[in-house]
């Protein structure tokens, strides 16, 4: 596996955490990374944490800014002058285009934006990647071979889409937990006990998805495998169908959190 010869983590909360966690279950030595979190709060065995930065960076560091997006200028200021020609930039905030990073760390040829998702942490994340044309294929290469152990790496040639990914993919983990919380309550509201919901609803996903991934026909086929004529599943079926009432649902959902995206490129 490439590691990089240094990876230094500028925030590790919950998705910096959970992409940190998979790499050293995958063999990164601890020993090359660097993290820097206010907290200075232990990560893992081996991982140094730092609350400050340092004086300078080990030579062909990986930077990972995994901060929140609105402390980029402050991250920036202090990081920037730290960096020198072979530093690589990953960048995982949301809404951060790769204009206003180049701006932000002039001089930097390999700017990468990575928009994973939680699961990475159990190698079974998604991870939309992006790269322009300064930054150089061996880069590239680099850091796709970085995010595969994360689960499915997938490039977005064109920038304008990162943030509706990013509603995808990104944020895709939460509406789906909120999916699997709501599957679980119509079935208490029906007169299931709560915690028997609970455990069948996530059981039912979790089959549910691992089917779909392994299955030679689509998600929509499927669901009619389960619907037999005349049957029980058709009825529910017609409910979620009507009007596209699930598609539509989905469609606001996904075009809400896009749209919050391109605010926070606008510094809103
Ligand atoms: N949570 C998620 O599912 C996803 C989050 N992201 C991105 O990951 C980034 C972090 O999000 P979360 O992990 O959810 O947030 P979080 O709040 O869990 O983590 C933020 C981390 O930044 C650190 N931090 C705070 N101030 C700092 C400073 N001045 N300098 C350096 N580090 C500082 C905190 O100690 C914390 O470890 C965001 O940019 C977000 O857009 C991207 C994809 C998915
Ligand atoms: O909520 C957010 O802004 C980030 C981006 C994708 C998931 N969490």
């Amino acid at each position: 596996m490439p590691w990089p010869d240094h990876l230094f983590l500028v925030g590790c909360g919950n998705m910096a955490g959970q992409m940190l966690a998979r790499w050293l279950a995958c063999g990164l030595d601890p020993a090359r990374v660097t993290v820097l979190r206010p907290s200075g709060r232990a990560v893992a065995d081996g991982v140094a944490v730092v609350t400050g930065y340092p004086d300078a960076l080990p030579a062909g560091t990986t930077v990972l800014l995994g901060m929140k997006p609105y402390q980029v200028a402050e991250v920036a200021t202090a990081l920037a002058p730290l960096c020198d020609a072979d530093t690589r930039i990953i960048s995982i905030l949301a809404g951060t285009t790769l204009a206003e990073l180049r701006a932000r760390f002039v001089g930097i040829r390999d700017i990468v934006r990575a928009m994973p998702n939680l699961p990475v942490g159990i190698g079974e994340g998604v991870i939309a990647l992006h790269a322009d044309a300064p930054t150089a294929g061996e880069a590239r290469s680099a850091v796709e071979a970085l995010m595969t152990p994360l689960g499915l790496a997938e490039w977005i040639p064109d920038e304008a889409l990162f943030n509706q990914v990013t509603a995808l993919s990104g944020c895709g983990p939460a509406f789906l937990f909120r999916f699997i919380d709501a599957l679980a309550r119509a079935g208490e509201a029906i007169g299931i006990p709560a915690d028997q919901a609970a455990r069948m609803a996530l059981a039912t996903v979790q089959g549910s998805a691992a089917m779909a991934a392994r299955a030679d026909a689509d998600p929509a086929t499927l669901a009619d495998h389960v619907a037999s004529p005349g049957g029980m599943t058709r009825q529910g079926l017609n409910v979620l169908d009507a009007d596209d009432r699930l598609l539509e649902l989905l469609i606001d959902t996904l075009t809400a959190a896009r749209d919050r995206g391109e605010a926070m490129a606008r510094g809103e």
